[in-house]
Protein backbone atom coordinates (compact mmCIF):
# COMPACT_ATOMS: atom_id res chain seq x y z
CA UNK A 1 0.00 0.00 0.00
CA UNK A 2 1.31 3.64 -0.79
CA UNK A 3 1.19 5.81 2.01
CA UNK A 4 -0.59 9.28 1.27
CA UNK A 5 0.81 12.19 -0.05
CA UNK A 6 2.23 14.31 3.17
CA UNK A 7 0.68 18.08 2.87
CA UNK A 8 3.76 20.61 1.90
CA UNK A 9 5.52 21.83 4.53
CA UNK A 10 4.80 25.62 4.75
CA UNK A 11 8.13 27.80 4.43
CA UNK A 12 8.47 31.45 5.55
CA UNK A 13 11.83 33.65 4.56
CA UNK A 14 12.49 36.66 7.00
CA UNK A 15 14.80 38.85 4.60
CA UNK A 16 15.03 39.52 1.27
CA UNK A 17 18.40 40.44 0.51
CA UNK A 18 20.54 38.48 -1.95
CA UNK A 19 19.85 35.22 -0.04
CA UNK A 20 15.94 35.58 0.15
CA UNK A 21 15.06 36.54 -2.68
CA UNK A 22 17.17 34.11 -4.75
CA UNK A 23 15.71 31.25 -2.27
CA UNK A 24 12.31 32.36 -2.48
CA UNK A 25 12.18 32.41 -6.39
CA UNK A 26 13.39 28.82 -6.39
CA UNK A 27 10.26 28.24 -3.96
CA UNK A 28 8.39 29.84 -6.42
CA UNK A 29 9.71 27.51 -9.12
CA UNK A 30 8.85 24.27 -7.03
CA UNK A 31 10.76 22.19 -4.86
CA UNK A 32 9.22 19.06 -4.02
CA UNK A 33 7.48 19.04 -0.66
CA UNK A 34 8.03 22.49 0.26
CA UNK A 35 5.55 25.47 -0.62
CA UNK A 36 6.57 29.18 0.22
CA UNK A 37 3.60 30.73 2.36
CA UNK A 38 4.94 34.32 3.47
CA UNK A 39 8.27 37.06 3.68
CA UNK A 40 9.28 39.61 5.69
CA UNK A 41 10.79 42.63 4.77
CA UNK A 42 12.44 46.01 5.93
CA UNK A 43 10.70 47.70 3.03
CA UNK A 44 7.99 45.99 2.84
CA UNK A 45 6.37 47.57 -0.52
CA UNK A 46 10.12 46.88 -2.35
CA UNK A 47 9.55 43.85 -1.33
CA UNK A 48 5.71 43.24 -2.65
CA UNK A 49 7.19 44.39 -5.81
CA UNK A 50 10.22 42.10 -6.13
CA UNK A 51 7.99 39.10 -5.51
CA UNK A 52 5.46 40.50 -7.90
CA UNK A 53 7.26 38.79 -10.45
CA UNK A 54 6.61 35.10 -8.75
CA UNK A 55 3.97 32.55 -9.98
CA UNK A 56 2.34 32.65 -6.67
CA UNK A 57 3.18 36.34 -5.16
CA UNK A 58 2.93 35.59 -1.08
CA UNK A 59 2.23 38.09 1.52
CA UNK A 60 5.20 40.54 2.71
CA UNK A 61 4.38 40.56 6.84
CA UNK A 62 5.51 41.78 10.19
CA UNK A 63 8.32 39.13 11.53
CA UNK A 64 5.67 38.19 14.39
CA UNK A 65 2.68 37.50 11.85
CA UNK A 66 5.08 34.88 10.46
CA UNK A 67 4.98 31.51 12.60
CA UNK A 68 1.21 31.22 12.72
CA UNK A 69 1.38 30.53 9.10
CA UNK A 70 4.61 29.09 8.62
CA UNK A 71 6.26 25.38 9.90
CA UNK A 72 9.46 26.17 9.12
CA UNK A 73 11.20 29.72 8.79
CA UNK A 74 14.53 30.26 6.80
CA UNK A 75 15.99 33.55 8.19
CA UNK A 76 18.29 35.07 6.51
CA UNK A 77 17.86 38.77 7.49
CA UNK A 78 20.62 41.20 9.92
CA UNK A 79 22.28 38.84 12.55
CA UNK A 80 20.72 41.32 15.27
CA UNK A 81 16.96 40.08 13.96
CA UNK A 82 18.23 36.43 14.68
CA UNK A 83 15.73 35.94 18.13
CA UNK A 84 13.19 37.94 17.11
CA UNK A 85 12.52 35.29 13.82
CA UNK A 86 13.53 32.32 15.66
CA UNK A 87 11.86 32.31 18.85
CA UNK A 88 7.92 32.32 18.28
CA UNK A 89 9.08 28.90 15.59
CA UNK A 90 11.49 27.39 18.05
CA UNK A 91 8.64 28.17 20.91
CA UNK A 92 5.91 26.28 19.10
CA UNK A 93 8.80 22.97 18.25
CA UNK A 94 8.73 24.71 14.73
CA UNK A 95 12.02 24.41 12.85
CA UNK A 96 14.40 27.71 11.94
CA UNK A 97 17.42 27.71 9.17
CA UNK A 98 19.93 29.98 10.26
CA UNK A 99 21.72 31.83 8.16
CA UNK A 100 23.49 34.07 10.84
CA UNK A 101 25.24 31.52 12.46
CA UNK A 102 27.42 34.00 13.97
CA UNK A 103 24.61 35.60 16.21
CA UNK A 104 23.93 32.15 17.88
CA UNK A 105 26.48 32.16 19.48
CA UNK A 106 25.23 35.20 21.64
CA UNK A 107 21.82 33.46 21.75
CA UNK A 108 22.77 30.24 22.94
CA UNK A 109 19.52 30.21 24.50
CA UNK A 110 17.49 29.94 21.15
CA UNK A 111 19.60 26.13 21.06
CA UNK A 112 18.34 25.39 24.48
CA UNK A 113 14.47 26.41 23.74
CA UNK A 114 14.77 24.18 20.76
CA UNK A 115 16.29 21.28 23.05
CA UNK A 116 13.14 21.80 25.63
CA UNK A 117 10.15 22.32 22.51
CA UNK A 118 11.84 19.73 20.14
CA UNK A 119 12.02 22.35 18.05
CA UNK A 120 15.04 22.39 15.24
CA UNK A 121 18.18 24.87 14.35
CA UNK A 122 18.83 23.96 11.20
CA UNK A 123 22.48 25.45 9.81
CA UNK A 124 22.86 24.98 6.46
CA UNK A 125 27.02 24.58 4.76
CA UNK A 126 26.22 27.97 3.39
CA UNK A 127 29.15 29.47 1.45
CA UNK A 128 30.84 27.19 3.26
CA UNK A 129 32.65 23.08 2.07
CA UNK A 130 32.80 20.00 3.77
CA UNK A 131 31.15 20.42 7.28
CA UNK A 132 29.86 16.62 6.28
CA UNK A 133 33.33 15.43 6.66
CA UNK A 134 33.78 17.70 9.69
CA UNK A 135 31.00 16.63 11.46
CA UNK A 136 31.85 13.00 11.02
CA UNK A 137 35.35 13.38 12.15
CA UNK A 138 33.65 15.04 15.16
CA UNK A 139 32.26 11.40 16.00
CA UNK A 140 35.72 10.50 16.47
CA UNK A 141 38.58 12.75 18.08
CA UNK A 142 39.31 16.29 15.77
CA UNK A 143 42.98 17.66 16.93
CA UNK A 144 42.45 20.62 15.45
CA UNK A 145 40.57 22.93 13.03
CA UNK A 146 42.59 25.79 11.54
CA UNK A 147 40.74 28.34 9.18
CA UNK A 148 41.79 31.24 6.98
CA UNK A 149 39.06 33.23 4.98
CA UNK A 150 40.46 35.78 2.91
CA UNK A 151 38.34 38.91 1.04
CA UNK A 152 38.53 41.38 -1.09
CA UNK A 153 38.69 44.56 0.74
CA UNK A 154 35.21 45.88 -0.62
CA UNK A 155 33.57 42.48 1.36
CA UNK A 156 35.08 43.36 4.84
CA UNK A 157 34.93 47.32 4.96
CA UNK A 158 32.84 48.57 7.82
CA UNK A 159 33.26 45.49 10.22
CA UNK A 160 32.72 46.45 13.87
CA UNK A 161 36.50 44.87 14.73
CA UNK A 162 38.04 47.42 12.17
CA UNK A 163 36.32 50.57 13.45
CA UNK A 164 37.13 49.54 16.69
CA UNK A 165 40.65 48.81 16.40
CA UNK A 166 41.55 51.94 14.10
CA UNK A 167 42.22 49.36 11.46
CA UNK A 168 42.01 51.17 7.44
CA UNK A 169 41.86 48.99 4.81
CA UNK A 170 40.61 50.82 1.90
CA UNK A 171 43.99 52.07 0.42
CA UNK A 172 46.12 48.41 1.30
CA UNK A 173 48.05 47.50 -1.83
CA UNK A 174 49.19 44.11 -0.05
CA UNK A 175 47.63 41.72 1.73
CA UNK A 176 46.97 42.46 4.98
CA UNK A 177 46.16 40.10 8.08
CA UNK A 178 43.59 41.76 10.27
CA UNK A 179 41.97 39.20 12.77
CA UNK A 180 44.05 36.12 14.49
CA UNK A 181 41.38 34.45 16.65
CA UNK A 182 38.48 32.33 17.71
CA UNK A 183 35.07 32.26 16.28
CA UNK A 184 33.60 33.06 19.18
CA UNK A 185 35.76 36.45 18.85
CA UNK A 186 35.36 37.00 15.45
CA UNK A 187 31.12 36.54 15.32
CA UNK A 188 31.18 39.75 17.43
CA UNK A 189 34.01 41.55 15.41
CA UNK A 190 32.75 40.73 12.03
CA UNK A 191 28.82 39.22 12.45
CA UNK A 192 28.60 39.84 9.06
CA UNK A 193 31.20 38.15 7.36
CA UNK A 194 32.54 35.45 9.47
CA UNK A 195 28.56 32.93 10.51
CA UNK A 196 30.97 29.95 8.12
CA UNK A 197 33.76 30.14 10.26
CA UNK A 198 31.35 29.65 13.49
CA UNK A 199 29.11 27.14 11.05
CA UNK A 200 32.80 25.18 11.05
CA UNK A 201 33.17 25.15 14.91
CA UNK A 202 29.53 24.48 15.42
CA UNK A 203 29.78 21.18 13.09
CA UNK A 204 34.03 20.25 14.71
CA UNK A 205 35.28 21.47 18.01
CA UNK A 206 33.66 24.47 18.89
CA UNK A 207 34.18 28.25 18.86
CA UNK A 208 36.57 28.39 21.02
CA UNK A 209 39.14 25.72 20.54
CA UNK A 210 39.00 26.56 16.56
CA UNK A 211 41.52 29.21 15.00
CA UNK A 212 40.67 31.39 12.95
CA UNK A 213 42.57 33.96 10.42
CA UNK A 214 41.23 36.80 8.37
CA UNK A 215 43.18 38.76 5.64
CA UNK A 216 41.88 41.66 3.71
CA UNK A 217 43.20 41.28 0.24
CA UNK A 218 42.70 43.89 -2.81
CA UNK A 219 43.94 41.53 -5.51
CA UNK A 220 41.49 39.29 -4.83
CA UNK A 221 37.81 39.21 -6.83
CA UNK A 222 36.25 36.15 -4.46
CA UNK A 223 35.80 35.01 -0.68
CA UNK A 224 38.04 32.57 -0.27
CA UNK A 225 38.08 30.13 2.99
CA UNK A 226 40.20 27.43 3.58
CA UNK A 227 40.05 24.79 6.53
CA UNK A 228 42.29 22.22 7.70
CA UNK A 229 41.27 19.59 9.87
CA UNK A 230 43.11 17.43 12.08
CA UNK A 231 42.07 14.26 13.30
CA UNK A 232 41.95 10.76 14.50
CA UNK A 233 40.30 9.30 11.18
CA UNK A 234 41.39 11.46 8.55
CA UNK A 235 43.62 14.87 7.48
CA UNK A 236 41.94 17.08 5.25
CA UNK A 237 42.14 20.52 3.82
CA UNK A 238 39.41 22.13 1.60
CA UNK A 239 39.09 25.38 -0.11
CA UNK A 240 36.15 27.81 -1.77
CA UNK A 241 36.64 30.95 -3.58
CA UNK A 242 33.17 32.19 -3.48
CA UNK A 243 31.83 34.55 -6.08
CA UNK A 244 29.98 37.42 -4.66
CA UNK A 245 26.36 37.75 -5.00
CA UNK A 246 24.26 41.21 -5.41
CA UNK A 247 25.75 41.99 -1.76
CA UNK A 248 29.67 41.84 -1.76
CA UNK A 249 29.44 40.03 1.65
CA UNK A 250 27.40 37.10 0.54
CA UNK A 251 28.78 34.39 -1.58
CA UNK A 252 26.21 33.23 -4.64
CA UNK A 253 26.59 29.80 -3.17
CA UNK A 254 24.80 30.50 -0.05
CA UNK A 255 21.71 30.90 -1.06
CA UNK A 256 22.05 27.55 -3.64
CA UNK A 257 23.47 25.71 -0.37
CA UNK A 258 19.89 26.57 1.18
CA UNK A 259 18.11 25.40 -1.83
CA UNK A 260 19.68 22.20 -1.32
CA UNK A 261 18.92 22.12 2.08
CA UNK A 262 15.53 22.48 1.75
CA UNK A 263 14.98 19.81 -1.68
CA UNK A 264 16.59 17.32 1.19
CA UNK A 265 14.16 17.68 3.69
CA UNK A 266 11.35 16.31 2.06
CA UNK A 267 14.26 14.11 -0.44
CA UNK A 268 13.24 10.24 -1.14
CA UNK A 269 17.17 10.60 -1.71
CA UNK A 270 19.58 12.07 0.85
CA UNK A 271 23.02 12.19 -0.25
CA UNK A 272 25.98 13.54 2.49
CA UNK A 273 25.74 13.64 6.36
N1 LIG B 1 25.96 31.05 6.91
C1 LIG B 1 26.56 31.48 5.81
O1 LIG B 1 27.31 30.76 5.16
C2 LIG B 1 26.31 32.85 5.32
C3 LIG B 1 25.51 33.70 6.05
N2 LIG B 1 25.24 34.96 5.61
C4 LIG B 1 24.36 35.78 6.45
O2 LIG B 1 23.04 35.61 5.98
C5 LIG B 1 22.28 36.80 6.25
C6 LIG B 1 21.61 37.25 4.97
O3 LIG B 1 22.60 37.57 3.99
P1 LIG B 1 22.25 38.43 2.70
O4 LIG B 1 21.01 37.92 2.07
O5 LIG B 1 23.47 38.52 1.89
O6 LIG B 1 21.98 39.85 3.37
P2 LIG B 1 21.28 41.11 2.69
O7 LIG B 1 21.78 42.29 3.43
O8 LIG B 1 21.39 41.06 1.22
O9 LIG B 1 19.75 40.84 3.06
C7 LIG B 1 19.21 41.00 4.35
C8 LIG B 1 17.81 41.53 4.16
O10 LIG B 1 17.16 41.65 5.44
C9 LIG B 1 16.33 42.79 5.36
N3 LIG B 1 15.91 43.31 6.66
C10 LIG B 1 16.48 44.28 7.40
N4 LIG B 1 15.72 44.54 8.48
C11 LIG B 1 14.66 43.71 8.42
C12 LIG B 1 13.50 43.50 9.23
N5 LIG B 1 13.30 44.21 10.35
N6 LIG B 1 12.60 42.57 8.87
C13 LIG B 1 12.80 41.83 7.76
N7 LIG B 1 13.85 42.00 6.94
C14 LIG B 1 14.78 42.92 7.26
C15 LIG B 1 17.16 43.80 4.60
O11 LIG B 1 16.36 44.83 4.05
C16 LIG B 1 17.78 42.92 3.51
O12 LIG B 1 16.98 42.87 2.35
C17 LIG B 1 23.28 37.82 6.82
O13 LIG B 1 23.23 37.80 8.24
C18 LIG B 1 24.63 37.27 6.37
O14 LIG B 1 25.67 37.65 7.23
C19 LIG B 1 25.71 35.40 4.41
C20 LIG B 1 26.53 34.61 3.66
C21 LIG B 1 26.94 33.29 4.09
O1 LIG C 1 32.10 33.73 2.15
C1 LIG C 1 31.00 34.31 2.10
O2 LIG C 1 30.45 34.48 1.01
C2 LIG C 1 30.27 34.77 3.30
C3 LIG C 1 30.95 34.63 4.55
O3 LIG C 1 32.15 34.56 4.66
C4 LIG C 1 30.08 34.54 5.74
O4 LIG C 1 29.00 35.13 5.78
O5 LIG C 1 30.49 33.86 6.68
Amino acid sequence: MIALAKPPLRIAIAGLGAVGLQVARALDAGIPGCELVAVSARDREAAAARLSTLRRPVPVLEIAALEPMADLVIECAPAALLPEIAEPFLAAGKSVVVLSAGALLQHEMLIELARQTEGQIIVPTGALLGLDAVLAAAEGEIRAVRMVTRKPVRGLVGAPYLVEHNIAIDDIREPLRIFNGTPREAAVGFPANLNVAVALSLAGIGPDRTTLEIWADPALTRNTHRIEVEADSASFSMTIENIPSENPKTGKITALSVIACLRKLRAPLRVGT
